[in-house]
């Protein structure tokens, strides 16, 4: 028993990093073969020791039967939503408005905007617990059993912390081609975009049906987290990647409003090479005690905005 047990605990932590290697940092170190022989020990170990399974298991990525219904979950800090701007000179008014709040020019950092579904990630002592959809931003529906069967969420945190974190679940294109030649075939109504196949995969019942629909995440901002001597946003991002989770590599600082709006333009015809859709950029300031000084207007913040790009023209 006491061998099984370790050897239990080997495969779980063993798979696991070479999950997160995989789906979190895109670096696999191993062949899809190894992973795939180990993971299948794991199986018949779990099998032979049901009490030796340990929570954050691979295997325990798929839950159990469907759920009767969607429970609510209350958002403690609200998921907001953004102001839009939608050329260079709107850019510049925002960085007007901010920098007469602040009474100095701030430096910025410039993400991509996801087009999927906002979701709130919470882990308590480094145990994913709780996900959640953003709703109305006060109100959402908790989507644990569908989010735990996405690979690049962590199970268990490298630390164990508590904190809630949010980011952008999204199907990659490639996936989402995939399901539409099936739902053709199978002569089914295709989803209209990845952002609603996403939607429609994660506000599912049964958890084997977003399992089997390759979703993925970006996390993009941390709520109330234990480590005081974070400053500023890019510093929350870092903290985050150390954590386990998967943030978007083509985030980037920028040291004026110049400088946000060369990012957004470049990636206007960029964007078509991505494994994923955005939609636009969002632009944040950077420094945590500015973001402070700013607040919120009645649903946005006032130190942050998204950069829309112009509509794409709908080939049919
Ligand atoms: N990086 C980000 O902050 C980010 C990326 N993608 C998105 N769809 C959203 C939405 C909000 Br609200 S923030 C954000």
């Amino acid at each position: 028993m006491a061998e099984a047990s370790k050897r239990i605990e080997e495969l779980t932590n063993k798979l696991n990093r070479y999950a997160y290697e995989y789906y979190v940092l895109d670096q696999p170190t191993v062949p899809d073969e190894t992973y795939d022989t180990l993971l299948r020990e794991l199986i018949e170990l779990e099998e032979a020791h049901p009490e030796l399974k340990q929570e954050d298991s691979p295997t325990q990525r798929i839950g159990g039967e469907p759920l009767e219904q969607f429970r609510k979950v209350r958002h403690e800090v609200p998921m907001m939503s953004l102001g839009n701007a939608f050329n260079a000179e709107e850019l510049r008014d925002f960085d007007r408005r901010v920098q007469d709040g602040l009474g100095h020019k701030p430096s910025y950092i410039c993400e991509l905007k996801i087009d999927g579904l906002a979701v709130t990630l919470k882990y308590e002592e480094g145990r994913f617990v709780l996900g959640a959809t953003r709703g109305d931003g006060t109100t959402g529906e908790d989507i644990t059993h569908n989010l735990r069967t996405i690979n690049s969420i962590p199970l268990r945190l490298k630390e164990p912390v508590t904190m809630e974190v949010r980011g952008e679940a999204f199907m990659p294109k490639r996936s989402f081609e995939r399901l539409n030649d099936k739902k053709k075939e199978q002569e089914e109504q295709p989803f209209a975009n990845p952002r609603n196949a996403a939607a429609g995969s994660l506000r599912q019942l049964d958890p084997k049906i977003a399992a089997d629909r390759h979703l993925d995440i970006f996390i993009y901002s941390i709520g109330q987290y234990p480590d005081e001597s974070l400053t500023s946003h890019s510093g929350s991002l870092r903290y985050a990647e150390e954590m386990g989770l998967r943030t978007n590599p083509e985030t980037k600082a920028a040291a004026d409003i110049e400088e946000v709006i060369e990012y957004c333009e470049s990636w206007l015809e960029k964007r078509h090479e991505l494994q994923y859709e955005i939609d636009g950029i969002v632009v944040k300031v950077d420094s945590l005690e500015d973001q402070e000084q700013l607040g919120f207007t009645a649903k946005s913040p006032r130190w942050a905005t998204a950069y829309k790009f112009p509509a794409e023209e709908v080939v049919t």
